[in-house]
C-alpha cells in the first residue's frame, strides 16, 4: 500500500476514501501535563488537536471553530470532586452545539455520576488513569462516527461503529501490546479465543489504530456463507455469471480495497476453499467469478477462529500453509475467567452504557452482587456479561440490581478451562435444577440440547446454530439465558 499520510500529516487517501477535512477533538482539563499527554497519546489519529485548561473558555471555542469531539474532564477547581463542574459544562456545550461528542474523564468509583452524564448526552466516559490504546480508542469510535468511512449495507458486514477495548489486567496489557506493534505494520493477523472475548473488538481496535484506518473495515462471518455462495461473496462475479447473478458484484477483497479485511469464524472454510484463499492471498490477486483477468487486492487480512486453527491443522482440517500465511501475528484472547480483575470494570462500562440506553437513572452495583460477577465462570465471556448486565437493568425493580432474577448459575465459581480443548469440560455450567419448578423442564431440554449441540461441535458457535436451525444471535441470546 503507497503511504496515505502526507507530508502534513493529514490523510490523502484517493478514490472514494478520501476524508474531507480532519475533525477536531478538544481536551479540557487544568491539568496541563495531562493536556499534553493526550496530545500525544491522540497524534496518530490524525485528527486536529485542541487543548484548553480553562473551561470557561469552552464555549467561546466551541462558538469560534467547528469541534467534533470534546474530551471533558469532570472536576476543575480545586479540592472539587463531585463532577458538577463535568456536568455543568457538559449542558452548556450541548445546549450551544447538540450533535457534539462528548467523552467524560472519570474516576473508576464514578459509575453514577458517568450514568448521569450519558443520560444529560455525553456519548462515552474514559476512567482514569487510563490506558493510551484504550483513549486512542475510545475517541477514534467518536470519530468514526463523524468521519464517514465507506459503508456497505449488508448484513455481512457490521454495522457498528466498534467497542472501546475494555481491560487492564496483566492478560489484556499483553494483548494491547500485540495489537499496538501489530497495527504499525502491515502483517496478516489471526485472532485466537473463545465466543465472546472480543476478537472483533480487537480487529476494529487494529483498524482503526492503524494506517489503514480512513479507508473501510469489512467484516465477514465466515460461518454464514452459503458454501457453494463463497467465492462470489468474496472475490465478486460478473453479471451472467451464474444464475441469479444479475449485475457485477465486487466481493468482499474489492470492498476491502485499502483497508482491512476480517474473516471471522474462519475454521468454517471447507479444504477446497482454503485452497482458493491461499492462492488470493499468495498472488496477492483476486479473480471475480466469470471473469478472466485478475485484478491486485490491497488490504491488511485480520482472521479470526475461535477454534485452534493448529489442532485443525494437526487433524487435517485446516491447510498448514494457510495457517502460515495468515497468523503472522497471532494474539490470543483470554477468556474472561482467566481475567477476573477486568470484571468490575466492564461490569460498570456496561452497567453505565444499559442505564443510560433505557433510561434508568441511579442504579448501582452492590459490592455482594460485584463478587458473585466476579466469581462466575462466564462461559460466553464478555458477550454474556453484557448481556446479563443488559437485562438486570431491564428488569430490576430497585435501584439496587438484582441478578437473581436471572436464570444463571451464578453460586459457583468454575476452574479455568479452555473451550479450544475438546477435553475440557468445565466451562459447561452445571445443570439447572428441574426439581425446583417442573415447569422449567422444556427449558431444560433446550439447555440440554444446546449442550449437546455445542459439546459436538467443540464449541462452533456457527455450526452449533446451524445443526440447531438457529441464527447466531439466537443461540447467543440462548446460550446466556442457560448460563452456558
Ligand atoms: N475487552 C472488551 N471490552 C469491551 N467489550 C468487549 C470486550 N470484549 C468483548 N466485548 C463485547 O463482547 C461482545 C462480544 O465481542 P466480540 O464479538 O468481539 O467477540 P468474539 O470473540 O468476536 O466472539 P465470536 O467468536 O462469537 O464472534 C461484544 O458486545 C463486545 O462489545
Amino acid at each position: 500500500m503507497s503511504s496515505p499520510v502526507a507530508a502534513s500529516g493529514s490523510y490523502t487517501v484517493p478514490g472514494p476514501f478520501a476524508v474531507p477535512e480532519r475533525p477536531a477533538v478538544l481536551v479540557l482539563d487544568d491539568n496541563t501535563d495531562l493536556l499534553l499527554a493526550c496530545k500525544l497519546c491522540l497524534k496518530p489519529l490524525g485528527c486536529r488537536l485542541l487543548t484548553s485548561s480553562e473551561p470557561g473558555e469552552l464555549l467561546s471555542i466551541l462558538r469560534s471553530q467547528r469541534i467534533e469531539v470534546l474530551l471533558l474532564d469532570m472536576n476543575f477547581s480545586r479540592d472539587a470532586a463531585s463532577g458538577a463542574e463535568g456536568l455543568y459544562y457538559l449542558k452548556q456545550a450541548l445546549a450551544l452545539q447538540p450533535d457534539l461528542k462528548v467523552v467524560l474523564m472519570t474516576a473508576y468509583a464514578d459509575v453514577g455520576l458517568a450514568v448521569q452524564a450519558m443520560q444529560l448526552g455525553a456519548r462515552d466516559f474514559v476512567a482514569k488513569p487510563w490506558q493510551n490504546e484504550q483513549l486512542r480508542h475510545i475517541i477514534a469510535r467518536q470519530l468514526a462516527q463523524v468521519v464517514p468511512v465507506t459503508s456497505f449495507n449488508t448484513n455481512l458486514i457490521n454495522s457498528s461503529q466498534g467497542q472501546p477495548l475494555l481491560g487492564d489486567s496483566p492478560a489484556m496489557q499483553q494483548v494491547r501490546q500485540l495489537i499496538h506493534k501489530a497495527a504499525a505494520t502491515d502483517a496478516n493477523i489471526l485472532l485466537l479465543g473463545e465466543s465472546g472475548t472480543g476478537k472483533q473488538v480487537v480487529a476494529e481496535a487494529i483498524h482503526r489504530a492503524s494506517i489503514r484506518a480512513p479507508a473501510p473495515l469489512v467484516c465477514v462471518d465466515m460461518g454464514s456463507i452459503t458454501p457453494s455462495l463463497l467465492e462470489s461473496e468474496l472475490f465478486g462475479h460478473k453479471k451472467g455469471a451464474f444464475t441469479g447473478a444479475v449485475t457485477d458484484a465486487p466481493g468482499r477483497f474489492r470492498q476491502a480495497r485499502g483497508g482491512t479485511l476480517f474473516l471471522d469464524e474462519l475454521s468454517n472454510l471447507a479444504l477446497a476453499d482454503q485452497a482458493k484463499l491461499l492462492t488470493v492471498l499468495q498472488k496477492r490477486q483476486v479473480i471475480s467469478v466469470g471473469a478472466t483477468s485478475a485484478e491486485a487486492i490491497d488490504l491488511r487480512l485480520i482472521c479470526a477462529s475461535n477454534q485452534g486453527l493448529q489442532q485443525l491443522a494437526d487433524q487435517g482440517l485446516f491447510r498448514q500453509d494457510l495457517l502460515y500465511r495468515i497468523n503472522t501475528v497471532e494474539i490470543v484472547l483470554p477468556p474472561l475467567r482467566q481475567r477476573r480483575e477486568d470484571i468490575p470494570m466492564l461490569a460498570q462500562y456496561y452497567l453505565a452504557m444499559y442505564a443510560s440506553q433505557y433510561q434508568r437513572s441511579g442504579l448501582q452495583l452492590s459490592s455482594s452482587q460485584l463478587d458473585l460477577l466476579c466469581q462466575y465462570h462466564w462461559p460466553g465471556n464478555v458477550r454474556q456479561l453484557a448481556h446479563m448486565l443488559e437485562r438486570a437493568v431491564v428488569l430490576s425493580e430497585s435501584s439496587v440490581l438484582d441478578f437473581s432474577q436471572l436464570q444463571l448459575v451464578l453460586t459457583s465459581a468454575s476452574p479455568a478451562t479452555d473451550i479450544n480443548n475438546p477435553n475440557d469440560k468445565s466451562a459447561i455450567a452445571p445443570p439447572l435444577d428441574a426439581t425446583a419448578n417442573p415447569d422449567f423442564l422444556l427449558e431444560q431440554v433446550e439447555a440440554k440440547t444446546i449442550r449437546q449441540a455445542l459439546s459436538f461441535y467443540q464449541g462452533n458457535i456457527s455450526q452449533a446454530a446451524q445443526a440447531l436451525g438457529l441464527t447466531r444471535g439466537a443461540l447467543y441470546r440462548r446460550l446466556e439465558k442457560y448460563g452456558l
